[in-house]
């Protein structure tokens, strides 16, 4: 029997869970909700429907997960515990510094109702989370360190277009090329936030609209910027369309540590990410965990979880045993 899934908001990352949904042949897509009107979004799923997301509640018994795609900035922190009351959700949430908070409000959803709940699902928070941890917990003397980009943060782009006066954003994610390379080269430099990364901001602002706040806005925006020197742009509807309309990303996690009595044995630790398709990326993430949410909640695991507590064999097509027979 396929697991039901449904999506909740239909943005890029939406889409992408569309799209991966269809690449996991144990699972089919019931249904997507959207603030908007139905009958204006459109989804290549011809088995599945489009409803407005007060249609949702009453779906509860036809969706086995429901996959959240709102934006982290202002959407998930609403809608999650919302719905994880009734239903089993997955969610991509990553204001990173907001994290416990988000966990305890869905955690007491998910129990209120029964029912597993997933946050931070993707690859940052998600994947590079998983390898931060393994690494750290194998050179525990060791040092760590993560670079992203250049490439387009779905979170940052979201958090702007939520800005009062924007109609669209490309927030790219650029690493400083001294940091790197001090990094390649084994010197486990002291780097703060602002050494690591900047930011450049592509926006296509309302005309008439205050360019100036907009700016600053950005610029000055916690959890998200204020920490970084950032450049804004901006653009017309049509250069957007022109010359951003992919939504690629990457970076990688690396910890360097020794081991021997003496230290005397240096070891480098390495998880790298190249995306064409950030939100199609996160979304085949997304699935996974959905495969993993469906089988705890089976086992009555409720609550909520993020990806450091979820055994790697939910994740897979295979069951444990077909996994020992070849140790994947
Ligand atoms: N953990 C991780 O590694 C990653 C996390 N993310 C998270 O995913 C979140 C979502 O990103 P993304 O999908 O790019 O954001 P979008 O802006 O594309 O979509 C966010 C929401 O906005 C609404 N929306 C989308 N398009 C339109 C439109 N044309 N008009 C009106 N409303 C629209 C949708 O809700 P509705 O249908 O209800 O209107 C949608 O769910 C990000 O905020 C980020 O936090 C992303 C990548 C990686
Ligand atoms: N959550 C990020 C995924 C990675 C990318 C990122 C950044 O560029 O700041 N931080 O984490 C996203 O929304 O794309």
């Amino acid at each position: 029997m396929s697991i039901r899934i449904g999506i909740l908001g239909y943005g890029n990352l939406g889409r992408g869970v569309e799209c991966a949904v269809k690449h996991n042949p144990d699972m089919e897509l019931v249904a997507v909700f959207t603030r908007r009107n139905p009958e204006e979004v459109k989804i290549l799923t011809e088995t599945a429907k489009v409803y407005h997301v007060d249609q949702a509640v009453g779906m509860k018994d036809e969706i086995d997960v429901l996959i959240l795609c709102g934006g982290s900035a202002t959407d998930l922190p609403v809608q999650t515990p919302e719905f994880a009351q009734y239903f089993n959700v997955v969610d991509s949430f990553d204001t990173h510094a907001r994290i416990p908070e988000h966990f305890a409000a869905v955690d007491e959803a998910a129990k209120k109702g029964n029912k597993t709940a997933m946050i931070s699902v993707g690859w940052d928070p998600g994947m590079f989370s998983l390898n931060r941890l393994y690494a750290n917990a194998i050179l525990p003397g060791g040092k760590d360190y993560t670079f992203w980009g250049k490439g387009v943060s779905q979170g940052h782009s979201d958090a702007v277009r939520r800005i009062e006066g924007v109609l669209d954003a490309r927030q790219y994610t650029i690493p400083v090329e001294s940091a790197l390379e001090a990094v390649r080269n084994g010197e486990n430099p002291e780097l703060t936030t602002r050494q690591k990364h900047t930011r450049e901001v592509f926006v296509v602002a309302e005309d008439g609209a205050d360019k100036a706040r907009i700016e600053n806005e950005i610029k000055t925006m916690p959890n998200y910027f204020d920490e970084y020197d950032t450049t804004v742009h901006f653009i017309t509807a049509e250069e957007m369309a022109a010359n951003h309309a992919g939504l690629p990303h990457g970076g990688f996690v690396i910890r360097t540590g020794s081991t021997g009595w003496e230290d005397e044995h240096k070891h480098v630790v390495e998880y790298s990410l190249k995306l064409d398709s950030n939100p199609e990326f996160t979304s085949s993430v997304i699935a996974a965990y959905a495969r993993a949410a469906y089988r705890m909640s089976r086992e009555g695991q409720t609550g909520c979880k993020t990806v450091f507590d979820v055994a790697p064999a939910y994740l897979s097509l295979e069951t444990p045993e077909e996994l020992r027979a070849h140790m994947l």
